[in-house]
C-alpha cells in the first residue's frame, strides 16, 4: 500500500488531505514542521511526499534537495500558494514531481498523486530488472567486481561476448549469469563443449542432419544451434573447432541461418553467442589456427576473467561458501576452520583456480567427516608441500647474505649447530618472512599500490604481516 506525507502546518488543510488519502486506500502520515518530516523520513520510507511551502520551521522549497535525495526518495508534490508561478518552476527544477495550487482541488491533487504513483511503480520495476542475479558467483574483490560490471553490461546488450580466463576461472559460470539476467533467461542455454566433439560429429551435433545424411542418421535431427534458438549458444573452448567449421560457423554468425547436414532447406535459428577460451586467441589468428573474421566476431565484448592467485582476499569467502555448501550436500555439520587452514589456502598458488579449490574442499570434507574443526593438517599434502616450496622459493629469492636477518640461521647449520627440521623450517620462514616484508616496505617506500603488485598479496595480508613483523618504513 502506497505511503504518504502531508507536510503542512494547517491542521484543516492537513485533515482535508489526510481523509481524501486515506479514501483512496493510500496511507498517510502529516506532520506540520520541517523538523518533523526530516525525522520520519530517516525512519520510514515513504512514495509521495505532499510538501507545503510555508512551514513555520523553514521553506519548503529549501527542504527539496533533501527530500529527493534521501535513498530511494519519494515523488514530492509542493503545494504553493496561489500565483506563484516562480515557486513552482524553480520546485520542478529542483526535482519536484509536480505542483498543485493551494487551496486545494481535491480532483486534482489525487489525479497528480496517482501519476506519480504510477510513474513510481515503473521506475522500482526498471531498477528491480537491472540487479544482477550473481547466479553463485562469489567474491567481493575488485577484480570481480569489475567483471560483474561487465557482466551487468553484457546482459543489457545482445551482442557476442567472449570469455578468457584460465581453466577454473568461472568462464562458464559468467556465462550463465550473463544469460540468466538478459532478455533470453526464458529460453535455452546451450553449451557446446568444443574439446568433446570429434572432428566427425562436430558439423552435425551443430547443425543437425536430415534422415540418411549418414549410416548412422536413422532419423531427422536438431543440432546444437537450433536448440539455443531464442536463447543463448555457448561455445565453450571455442579455440578448439576446425577450420573448416569455423568457417561454416561464421556463416551462421553472419546469417543467423544453416543449413543441417544432408539437406537441401536452410534453418534458421535467433540466438546470441558467448565463447570461452583458455587460450590466445590473437596468437591463434597469428599461427593461422584461427580465422581472424570469426574472431572479429566473437569478441565484441571481452571479458576477462582473472585467475585466483591475483584475487586471493576472495579466498576465505570462497571457502566458506563452498565448504557450508559441501557439508549440506553430504549431509553432515558444518565445519569450523582453524586460520592455519585457511592460511594454507590463501598462500597456494591455485593452478586450476576455483575448480581445483572446490575439488580440494571435497576432498577435505570427505575425509574429515566426523572431525568438527578443520586444521591445516586436514589439507592434501601437495598443497602444504607447493606453499612450503613456494615460500622457500621466496626465502632462496632473499638468500641471506652475512649481514641480514636470517643468514644466522643458515650459518647455524652450517656449522652443524642443528635444530628439529620443524624447528629450523618455522624459524627461517618467520625469519625470511620478516626479511621480505622490511625489503618491500623499503623499496616501495610504503606506498601499499606498489606492494600489493610486487608482492601479488591482498592489502589486508600485507598490512597483517608487517603489523605481525612489527616493521615500519626505514627512511
Ligand atoms: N567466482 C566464482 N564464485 C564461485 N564459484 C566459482 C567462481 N568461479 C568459478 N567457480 C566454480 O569453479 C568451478 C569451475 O568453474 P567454470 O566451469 O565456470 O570454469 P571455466 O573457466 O569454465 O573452466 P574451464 O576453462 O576448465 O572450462 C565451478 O564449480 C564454478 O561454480
Amino acid at each position: 500500500m502506497p505511503h504518504i506525507l502531508i507536510v503542512d502546518d494547517e491542521p484543516m488543510v492537513a485533515m482535508l488531505l489526510s481523509e481524501t488519502v486515506s479514501q483512496e486506500g493510500w496511507l498517510p502520515v502529516c506532520v506540520h514542521t520541517l523538523a518533523d518530516a526530516r525525522e520520519i523520513i530517516g525512519a520510514q520510507s515513504f512514495d509521495v511526499v505532499l510538501l507545503d511551502i510555508q512551514l513555520p520551521d523553514g521553506s519548503g522549497l529549501d527542504a527539496l534537495s533533501f527530500f529527493v535525495g534521501v535513498t530511494a526518495a519519494p515523488e514530492v508534490l509542493i503545494m504553493t500558494g496561489y500565483g506563484h508561478p516562480d515557486a513552482a518552476g524553480l520546485a520542478l527544477e529542483h526535482g519536484a514531481w509536480d505542483y498543485v495550487e493551494k487551496p486545494i482541488n481535491i480532483k486534482k491533487i489525487i489525479l497528480s498523486i496517482r501519476r506519480a504513483l504510477e510513474f513510481r511503480q515503473a521506475k522500482m520495476a526498471g531498477k528491480k530488472r537491472h540487479i544482477l542475479k550473481r547466479n553463485g558467483i562469489v567474491g567481493a574483490s575488485q577484480a570481480i567486481g569489475e567483471c560483474l560490471e561487465q557482466m551487468a553490461e553484457a546482459a543489457d546488450g545482445d551482442h557476442s561476448v567472449l570469455l578468457s580466463g584460465e581453466t577454473g576461472t568461472g568462464k562458464e559460470l559468467f556465462a550463465r549469469a550473463i544469460h540468466l539476467n538478459s532478455q533470453r533467461a526464458e529460453s535455452n542455454f546451450v553449451v557446446v563443449d568444443c574439446t568433446a566433439l570429434s572432428e566427425t560429429l562436430i558439423e552435425s551435433s551443430l547443425f543437425g542432419h536430415v534422415k540418411g545424411a549418414f549410416t548412422d542418421a536413422g532419423r531427422d535431427r536438431d543440432g546444437l544451434i537450433k536448440l539455443a534458438h531464442r536463447g543463448t549458444l555457448f561455445l565453450d573452448e571455442i579455440g578448439e573447432l576446425p577450420l573448416e567449421i569455423q568457417k561454416k560457423f561464421l556463416r551462421v554468425l553472419e546469417e543467423k541461418k544453416f543449413r543441417p547436414v544432408g539437406s537441401t532447406t536452410e534453418v534458421k535459428s535467433d540466438f546470441r553467442l558467448i565463447s570461452a577460451t583458455n587460450r590466445n586467441l590473437d596468437e591463434m589468428v597469428t599461427s593461422g589456427d584461427f580465422r581472424n573474421d570469426l574472431l572479429y566476431r566473437v569478441k565484441a565484448q571481452k571479458i576477462v576473467l582473472p585467475p585466483l592467485r591475483n584475487r586471493r582476499e576472495d579466498i576465505p569467502e570462497l571457502v566458506s561458501h563452498y565448504l557450508s555448501r559441501i557439508c549440506r550436500r553430504m549431509d553432515i555439520e558444518p565445519k569450523t576452520v582453524h586460520p592455519e587452514f585457511l592460511q594454507c589456502l590463501c598462500d597456494y598458488e591455485w593452478p586450476g583456480n576455483v575448480r581445483e579449490l572446490v575439488n580440494v574442499l571435497d576432498q577435505v570434507v570427505c575425509s574429515t567427516r566426523a572431525i568438527p574443526a578443520l586444521f591445516h593438517k586436514h589439507l592434501p599434502l601437495e598443497i602444504r608441500s607447493a606453499v612450503i616450496r613456494r615460500q622457500a622459493g621466496v626465502a632462496g629469492a632473499s638468500a641471506p647474505s652475512s649481514s641480514e636477518p636470517g643468514a644466522e640461521l643458515f650459518t647455524a647449520l652450517k656449522d652443524q649447530k642443528m635444530l628439529t627440521w620443524q624447528d629450523f623450517r618455522k624459524q627461517v620462514l618467520e625469519t625470511v618472512e620478516k626479511t621480505y616484508f622490511e625489503r618491500l616496505l623499503a623499496t616501495t617506500d610504503g606506498d601499499i599500490g606498489q606492494m600489493v603488485k610486487i608482492a601479488d598479496m591482498s592489502k589486508s595480508r600485507i598490512y597483517g604481516l608487517i603489523s605481525k613483523h612489527d616493521l615500519t618504513v626505514k627512511k
